[in-house]
């Protein structure tokens, strides 16, 4: 059977469809879509129509082949380049730029902007004459920016995104530079970056220039990009050294000699000496306060600004020092609580180790030539410290191997540390000076110091500034391996058995019962505290002086508290020669002669001096008036035999002999014959002395005969009225017994008188039916 299928036609076909490409629609569809589709016929029938959808098939298909050959592209770059890319901040930018401008990679940028700012010297990529200049060891990185003319170089740095092609060990690397911003703040440029694009299909290359870039700006000891910026990376090591801490001056020290702030531009200028630590050259020149010979008057010291940044090199690294000011104290016009910051641009821990131990050796090399002395300030704990001459030990004069007994007592404690450890005993020694004013007590401190290799702590317990809280304190801040020095430590505090003694100064003063002692003063107990202290356990020598022995506590004189007592006595005959000796010894002798010649010719040809002026100029020193030979060692023997002869053995200290000499340093010949006039002043001086002491003593006895006369009387009087007052107390308790028994008899009879009358009124029955009692009571008391 023959079938027929017949499709619905939703459009009918039309007799003037020609063109072939609708005429292939004109099959019998067997599915139903067709119909839905044929519908457009018409629309497809529009040449504009057709001629379009041609135009975006073309169109896809190109757009298809592009993003497949820019895959492939891709696909051959990533197969055949290696890229990198650098952010500005990171150090491998800086490695990158500055090797880069070593190429000259920019000089043929079409777009810069050019600066002369100091700032961003480091940044410049290079393109400028002056940035490519290598700081020296001794400048630190200080570029010379300037020519004779004192004007400074341009620096260009290419201003746009900017894509340049190098050729490196015979491969081509492209380059492109992307500008950043200038930062309002630092006015310098920021965010910029780099992007590397090596043709080759080896990583290793890359390592290589980046290597290389890397080993470049380590030669070039350029300061880094990040200091310069501002910018901080993480590859940095900050290190503060606080001005209350020993290691600060330690850290100072080296910077002043290595002459680390060199760079700087903010400079404070003084003359005061005592800032002479933070002196620092200035133009290449050595440290201001270290030029020999240079006019004292002419000496200034420079110091770096607070706040002030400064960047140094020290042994390749770059160190970025910043001094950060403490606060001002107002009583001393002294600065305390400041410090020293230091930025290593290095991420080797090493580094800061070497730089502390550099320091730290050079400082105790240095101190093995000078001993330090810290001293007390009010408020101010060890704010200055100052530095002098060694004393050498053969300098004191004193008996024979006194010295060689402390030095061999203390070296022996110094030497000994793990048998103190052992024997469980606190590894501490306390040493006693005592005796009279000027006999070397202080000089020999100095002198142990020296020879030890020591610094000196010195508490001034007389200075009336010093309570137990902040001697605790000041003990507490000294480093191990020191000389605590208590300075006359029997004005620190009061003893139990001298409460009224007065003290040593005000001897010579009027007797003044009313004087107010406003002085703070340590407490024995605070004192001893500290002695025993766990703070005084690491191998501090504590060396106390005193000038009164008697009136110490005995607790403090215990062993364990002071181990070695010492003491010092007025001059003996053996030490007045070796004084006498030592004094006009030929060195000696011989160096002053010389001085004085030099000095002599120009002043004594052009003064004229009248006998009135001569009169009224008193000279101490009389040497100037000497103008023999210089007298032989067995001349200066004879004279110091003359010399011990004539002063009285115990009599005088050294310091007070010393003081004689002094005015005679150039004619011991003088010194003697002048020597009998200068005994008899001074024991004119020491009678008077002594009236006057005698007199304040007679002042004070009296006073206190007084005194006690009129606390007696005092307690009379006051007995008087107490017994005065208990007889007036029994007299009045007496008058009150009486009053007491009078009034109680009145209330009796009232009572009984009140009884009487309420048994005459009409209305009494009630009351008398009320107080039974009291009306029987009183009823045989009235019959009898
Ligand atoms: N034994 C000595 N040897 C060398 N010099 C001495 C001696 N005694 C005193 N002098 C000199 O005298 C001066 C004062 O000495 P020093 O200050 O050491 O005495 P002191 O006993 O500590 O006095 P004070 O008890 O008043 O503190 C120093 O300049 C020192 O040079």
């Amino acid at each position: 059977m023959d079938a027929t299928i017949q499709t619905p036609s939703p459009t009918p076909p039309t007799s003037n469809v020609t063109s072939p490409e609708f005429a292939m629609f004109h099959y019998s569809s067997p599915f139903p879509l067709y119909g839905w589709i044929s519908m457009f016929f018409p629309i497809l029938r529009n040449p504009y129509i057709v001629e379009s959808l041609r135009l975006f098939l073309f169109g896809s298909v190109l757009e298809t082949c592009r993003r497949i050959c820019r895959w492939a592209l891709d696909r051959f770059t990533s197969g055949f380049f290696v890229t990198a890319h650098f952010q500005q901040g990171d150090w491998a930018f800086d490695w990158l730029s500055e090797f880069l401008a070593a190429q000259e990679i920019w000089t043929n940028s079409r777009e810069y902007r050019v600066t002369v700012s100091n700032d961003q010297k480091a940044l410049a990529p290079g393109g400028s004459p002056s940035t490519t200049k290598v700081p020296t060891e001794k400048g630190d990185g200080a570029e010379d920016d300037s020519d004779d003319d004192g004007y400074p170089q341009p620096l260009y740095f290419p201003a746009s995104d900017n894509t340049q092609v190098i050729r490196w060990r015979g491969r081509w690397i492209q380059v492109t530079r992307k500008a950043g911003h200038i930062s309002y703040n630092t006015q310098t440029e920021e965010g910029s970056s780099l992007a590397i694009t090596i043709y080759t299909r080896k990583k290793q290359v890359l390592d290589d220039l980046v290597a290389e870039a890397r080993q470049h700006y380590i030669s070039t000891r350029k300061p880094p990009l990040a200091a310069q910026t501002g910018k901080k990376s993480n590859l940095t090591i900050k290190a503060t050294f606080e001005q209350s801490d020993y290691t600060y001056s330690w850290i100072l020290e080296f910077l002043n000699t290595h002459n680390a702030w060199q760079n700087t531009n903010e400079l404070i200028v003084t003359a005061k000496s005592d800032e002479q630590k933070w002196g620092m050259a200035l133009g290449g020149n050595d440290r201001a306060g270290d030029e020999e010979g240079k006019d004292e008057k002419l000496r200034v010291y420079y110091q770096p600004c607070k706040q002030n940044v400064n960047l140094w090199n020290w042994k390749g690294t770059w160190i970025q020092l910043q001094r950060n000011g403490g606060a001002m104290d107002y009583r001393s016009m002294k600065e305390s609580g400041g410090s020293i910051s230091l930025i290593l641009f290095t991420g080797r821990k090493e580094t800061l180790d070497e730089l502390i131990s550099a320091a730290a050796e050079q400082y105790w090399s240095k101190s093995s030539r000078r001993v330090t002395v810290h001293m007390y300030e009010s408020y101010r704990d060890w704010s200055t410290t100052i530095t002098k001459q060694i004393r050498p030990m053969d300098s004191l004069i004193l008996p024979h191997g006194m010295t060689d007994l402390m030095i061999g007592d203390l070296r022996d404690f110094m030497d000994n540390k793990d048998w103190y450890a052992a024997a469980g005993i606190p590894w501490r020694r306390g040493v006693l000076l005592w005796g009279p004013p000027g006999t070397g007590k202080s000089t020999t401190v100095h002198a142990i110091a020296g020879e030890l290799q020591l610094e000196i702590y010195c508490v001034p317990l007389s200075s009336g500034d010093i309570d137990d809280g902040s001697l605790q304190r000041l003990v507490a801040a000294t480093p191990p391996s020191c000389i605590l020095l208590l300075e006359d430590i029997d004005c620190g505090f009061r003893s139990r058995d001298n409460e009224g003694d007065d003290d040593d100064d005000d001897a010579d003063k009027p007797f003044n019962p009313y004087r107010i002692d406003t002085k703070k003063r340590v407490t024995l107990s605070g004192l001893l505290n500290v002695l025993d202290s766990v703070s005084s356990e690491e191998g501090r020598i504590v060396i106390a002086t005193t000038n009164h022995i008697d009136k110490l506590d005995p607790a403090l004189l215990r062993p364990g508290r002071m181990d070695l007592l010492v003491e010092y006595k007025l001059a003996t005959r053996q030490q007045n020669i070796d004084l006498f000796t030592r004094f006009y010894s030929r060195d000696l002798m011989t160096r002053t002669a010389k001085s004085s010649q030099g000095a002599k010719e120009p002043t004594q040809t052009a003064i004229e001096v009248s006998d009135e002026a001569a009169s009224l100029v008193k000279k101490s020193d009389n040497s100037s008036f000497f103008f023999g030979s210089v007298p032989t060692a067995a001349e200066i023997a004879d004279l110091s035999i003359q010399f011990a002869d004539k002063v009285p053995e115990s009599r005088y200290s050294i310091a007070q002999l010393q003081g004689y000499l002094l005015c005679s340093k150039r004619n011991p010949r003088g010194a003697i014959m002048n020597l009998d006039q200068w005994l008899a002043d001074r024991e004119k001086e020491e009678a008077d002395k002594e009236a006057r002491r005698a007199k304040k003593a007679e002042e004070k006895a009296k006073w206190l005969k007084k005194e006690k006369f009129r606390q007696r009387k005092e307690r009379q009087m006051d007995e008087e009225m107490e017994k005065e007052m208990l007889a007036e107390a029994e007299e009045t308790k007496k008058s009150e017994n009486v009053q007491e028994k009078g009034e109680q008899d009145g209330g009796e009879t009232e009572e009984r008188r009140a009884a009487d009358d309420d048994l005459k009124t009409p209305d009494g029955a009630s009351d008398k039916d009320s107080e039974p009692v009291m009306v029987e009571s009183a009823r045989p008391s009235s019959s009898s």
